[in-house]
């Protein structure tokens, strides 16, 4: 996704060569609408121009409640493939929606100092029914890339909404986690002096406090300098990483940066997969069986009907084990009270 970034800055010639090596004619490259709602938002704005960047999209449609002319002109004059536009109240949601290949929701509130990401649930829980609701009626097929919080929850509201509807495929359905990937990999680099790009770590289980669960005994490259007392102050610092930013930003919102970029990298992934592009891989919760527990984030691969393999968590540390023994009880109540929600109201 970098590389995409940076090639697209450099000039479409180099995306479009890029595409040709994939496998992709200029032509045949396939069109696809990417809808973001909520792209008014702190998210929502650099979410939209990243995914003016991405080469893979023709068609970009922003919705908010408002805002959204002005954000849809601005980034309408960036000199890439997709034609953008701004959709504003729920009156013009059904046409931002139609068609769409790929939605991503960060609609909602985000978190002051003090709160967590549960606390969000009373305002955000009815947000994302009313846009699921719509997803069901103008675009069943879409892959749905859910970032507002609690995702533990919204999540799975999702689901029921799409239930309710008779849409619901759980091939299609994400929780957008890849900011703990993100960060999980930042703060390994660091610690273990190791180059950043070429790190990777999978991150299991949900996107809340102790629910997220960074894997380093997995991690590569390899690094025999971190103690054990290091992995945990690392896996602590990956599970606060939300709080850290919301802290630091001291009543004015949550991390909005660093998820747009994830959430950029997360929908450009789902994309390369629609698009038939081997081996795509992503950390995502979504619904599952890996675990006792119906929806939890691991390694997906992604394919041209978005979930085609839900990967299992491979051998894990003692650390580890005893970390997804404690993770569940949250989780699993997370996940029940997103399904009570959707089937109460
Ligand atoms: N999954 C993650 O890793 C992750 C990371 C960061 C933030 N978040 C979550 O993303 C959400 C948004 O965060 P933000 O910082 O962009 O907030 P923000 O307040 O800056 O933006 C939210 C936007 O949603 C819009 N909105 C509200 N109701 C809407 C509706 N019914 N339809 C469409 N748009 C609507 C608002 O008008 C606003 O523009 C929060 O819930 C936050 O907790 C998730
Ligand atoms: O921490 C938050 O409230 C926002 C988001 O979930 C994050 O991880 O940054």
């Amino acid at each position: 996704m970098l590389r995409s970034i940076q090639a697209t800055l450099r000039g479409s010639p180099s995306s479009s060569s890029r595409l040709l090596r994939r496998g992709f004619s200029s032509e045949s490259t396939p069109d696809r609408k990417v809808a973001v709602l909520g792209a008014a938002g702190g998210i929502g704005q650099p979410l939209a121009l990243l995914m003016k960047l991405n080469p893979f999209v023709s068609k970009l449609a922003l919705y908010d409640i408002a805002g959204t002319p002005g954000v849809a002109a601005d980034v309408s004059h960036i000199n890439t493939r997709s034609e953008v536009a701004g959709y504003m109240g729920e009156e013009q949601l059904g046409k931002a929606l139609e068609g769409s290949d790929v939605v991503i929701i960060p609609a909602g509130v985000p978190r002051k100092p003090g709160m967590t990401r549960d606390d969000l649930f009373n305002i955000n829980a009815g947000i994302v029914k009313s846009l699921c609701t719509a997803i069901a009626k103008y675009c069943p097929n879409a892959l749905v890339n859910m970032i507002s919080n609690p995702v533990n929850s919204t999540v799975p509201i999702a689901a029921e909404i799409f239930k309710k509807a008779g849409t619901y495929d759980e091939k299609k359905l994400f929780g957008v986690t890849t900011l703990d990937v993100v960060r999980a990999k930042t703060f390994y680099a660091g610690k273990a002096n190791v180059p950043v790009m070429e790190v990777n770590v999978p991150v299991v289980g949900g996107h809340a406090g102790i629910t997220i669960l960074p894997l380093f005994s997995q991690a590569s490259p390899k690094a025999n300098n971190l103690s054990d007392e290091d992995i945990k102050a690392l896996t602590k610092r990956t599970q606060d990483g939300g709080t850290e930013v919301v802290e630091a930003k001291a009543g004015k919102g949550s991390a909005t940066l660093s998820m747009a970029y994830a959430g950029a990298i997360f929908a450009d992934a789902c994309l390369k997969g629609l698009n038939g592009v081997p081996d795509v891989v992503e950390c995502s919760f979504v619904q599952s069986s890996i675990t006792e527990l119906p929806f939890f984030a691991s390694k997906v691969r992604l394919g041209k009907n978005g979930v085609e393999e839900v990967l299992g968590l491979g051998p894990l540390s003692d650390f580890e084990k005893q970390g997804l023994e404690s993770l569940k009880p949250e989780l699993k109540s997370s996940i029940e009270k997103g399904i009570m929600f959707a089937n109460q109201s």
